[in-house]
């Protein structure tokens, strides 16, 4: 058994902390993490603030922790990434072909690692692009001097248009090791890369694509009228809706309690007072 814990910013309101906490989050809070001063065109404008991602890697509490965007959804149980052996970074490749990459020469000449042998990448463009991965869902291991390099580090790193995924990238490019999308179906991946995907398989679904956002979806905007998007996103609101998954509903106190006698009575966390 695992503890949920929820890195919030300083603009989630009270009420918001206190729904969190009643469903058995741990919530800590963070201070934001920004970029050296810069005119980087972000993909997206709001991405400035997910630097502060950064901040987990101060959780020293936890020897290793899965991290989960906001827009991410657990279905299945994944607790088996935790085994993962150490020192290594894992995470879900993403793919290059939504016209938020349209900047680079992959999207340009229609190069993605999802379909490395569909268009073969340049002699003269130079080296292969390494492997990427979508910074949405990973498995790390907190640790302080890794935290403290990283804030260094990004002070004299040029920031670029997926911000804090590039930098990790960066950051992380001989450790990462590439894990199933089952882990993190990045939306287009449904209409981009169809054949790299098996939903019935699929464990977590990462609602990064315009318009996916289940909490203010509208069907309008390009592909979001497609089935299997209205499928999870209705998916997204049963579980939402779904009382009997409450933290207080009674029949989560059994389940806890049998969850606690199945591990031998001990509970795999010992929430410590803050590290911060
Ligand atoms: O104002 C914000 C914007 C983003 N985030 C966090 O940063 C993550 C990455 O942003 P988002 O998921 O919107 O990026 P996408 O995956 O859609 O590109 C979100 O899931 C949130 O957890 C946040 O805490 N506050
Ligand atoms: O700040 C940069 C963000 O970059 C990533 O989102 C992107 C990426 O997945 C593209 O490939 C998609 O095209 C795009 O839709 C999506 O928003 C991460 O999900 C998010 O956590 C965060 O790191
Ligand atoms: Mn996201």
């Amino acid at each position: 058994m695992y503890p949920l814990v929820v890195a919030v910013l300083p603009d989630v309101p009270e009420e918001h902390r206190k729904i969190l906490i009643s469903q058995g989050c741990i919530v800590r809070e963070i201070e934001p993490v920004y970029p050296p001063e810069n005119q980087t065109q972000f993909a997206m404008a709001y991405y400035v603030i997910n630097y502060s991602k950064l901040r987990i890697w101060e959780f020293v509490e936890y020897s290793k922790m899965i991290y989960l965007d906001g827009d991410i959804q657990v279905f299945e149980n994944i607790d088996h990434l935790f085994d993962l052996p150490d020192n290594y970074f894992y995470a879900v490749m993403d793919c290059f072909c939504e016209p938020t990459w349209g900047h680079t020469s992959q999207y340009k000449i229609g190069y993605c690692q999802q379909c490395p042998d569909k268009v073969q990448w340049p002699k003269d463009f130079g080296p292969k692009p390494p492997l990427y991965f979508n910074a949405g869902m990973f498995v790390y291991e907190p640790n302080l001097a890794t935290y403290h390099d990283l804030l260094k580090t990004l002070q004299v790193t040029k920031p670029t248009s997926f911000a804090e995924q590039d930098f990790l990238n960066n950051y992380f490019k001989d450790k990462y090791k590439p894990i199933s999308n089952v882990y993190n179906l990045v939306l287009a991946m449904l209409w981009r890369h169809p054949e790299n995907v098996e939903l019935d398989k699929v464990k977590v679904v990462h609602y990064c694509a315009a318009g996916s956002k289940p909490w203010r979806y509208t069907g309008k905007e390009d592909n979001m009228d497609r089935e299997d998007i209205k499928m999870l996103v209705k998916k997204w609101w049963d579980i939402y809706e779904d009382e009997t998954l409450d933290f207080n509903h009674p029949v989560n106190s059994e389940r806890f309690k049998m969850a606690i006698l199945e591990s031998g009575g001990e509970i795999k966390f010992v929430p410590a007072p803050s590290a911060a």
